[in-house]
């Protein structure tokens, strides 16, 4: 059974995630991606979709033509967990 990470944790977590905001309401991070076209959005968001589903795990998200508004929280602990971490490292990763 996953976690919810702990205040110390969490801080340790978005200190690795520059580029991603602390929800608190939530407990959940976010981050916006802006694209040259709706295309690139969707390509983009194909790539997490493979991501995640590898990860079994799933983003909260919207599309507006070339922005991706993304949430990251885990369902099943009730708030941000490692395997948000762990999937908001891997979209970064995708060098967007
Ligand atoms: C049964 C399945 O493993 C779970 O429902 C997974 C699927 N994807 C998920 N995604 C997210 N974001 N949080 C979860 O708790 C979650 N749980």
């Amino acid at each position: 059974m996953v976690e919810r990470l702990k205040k110390k944790a969490r801080s340790a977590a978005l200190q690795e995630l520059p580029d991603w905001t602390y929800d608190k309401g939530r407990d959940a991070i976010t981050r916006q991606f802006k694209f040259a076209s709706f295309v690139a959005a969707f390509g983009f968001m194909s790539k997490v979709a493979l991501l995640a589903e590898k990860a079994d795990h799933h983003p909260e998200w919207s599309n507006v033509y070339n922005r991706v508004d993304v949430l990251l929280t885990t369902h099943d602990a009730g708030g941000l967990s490692e395997r948000d971490v762990a999937l908001a490292k891997e979209i970064d990763q995708l060098g967007v």
